[in-house]
């Protein structure tokens, strides 16, 4: 078992990685009001999105497994979060509106699914409910820099970001460890993981369409 079965088995992968919200994203042609929702429950997403990490910890039988959680917090605290605090400036939200917005019913869905697999499971069973996350913004970031990019994008900030060397590192790097640990699943575990992953890129997909929609 390995993070490309999981995304080869996955009926919705595919549905994510090419949602409209990153076609229109891509070509410039994403609604103002889309990506400013988007940027204020992605947020919102992401402080979930930390403690679940800080659940990682608390799971590890290992120094280096708990290392990576530590260092998955500190990519959270330091560089995401860190990154939309900088958007939302940028696109005129201010901080207080961002904290005080109301979590959407796709953000409540995902982020509660997500600290629920972190509570309830193992390690590994953790680490497949986050691996959309973890490694699909990076193959959407691949996507786009290989299908190129177009001028004047006023996304193209978001893009770079997920699309540069850095982030394409990490996401390689976190692979790499997501495949050491479910290296170790037996058999009988396959199905619950699986699972765990296509519900998680089910939640990615109503995501980004709560953002086109709004809602
Ligand atoms: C919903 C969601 N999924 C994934 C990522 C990339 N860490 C994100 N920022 N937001």
């Amino acid at each position: 078992m390995d993070f490309q079965t999981l995304r080869d088995n996955c009926p919705t992968w595919q549905d994510y990685i090419h949602h409209e919200f990153v076609n229109q994203l891509a070509t410039g042609t994403l609604p103002k009001q889309s990506f400013q929702h988007y940027l204020k429950q992605d947020y919102l997403y992401l402080i979930h999105y930390t403690r679940v990490m800080a659940l990682s910890v608390y799971k590890s039988d290992t120094l280096a497994q708990m290392r990576v959680g530590q260092a998955g917090i500190n990519a959270m605290l330091d560089l995401e979060i860190g990154m939309y605090l900088e958007f939302c400036e940028q696109w005129d939200i201010p901080l207080e509106e961002v904290e005080n917005t109301p979590e959407s019913p796709a953000t409540i869905a995902y982020t509660r699914y997500l600290l629920d697999a972190a509570m309830s499971g193992s390690l590994i069973e953790l680490y497949a409910a986050i691996a959309p996350c973890l490694m699909g913004y990076g193959e959407i970031g691949q996507r786009l820099k290989a299908q190129g990019f177009v001028d004047n994008n006023p996304y193209q900030p978001w893009i770079d970001v997920f699309a540069s060397e850095e982030f394409q590192q990490v996401t390689a790097q976190n692979e790499a460890f997501v495949n050491e640990l479910f290296a170790g699943a037996s058999p009988a575990q396959q199905p619950k993981l699986q699972k765990l992953f296509n519900t998680a890129s089910r939640m990615e997909v109503n995501f980004w369409q709560m953002a086109l929609d709004l809602s």
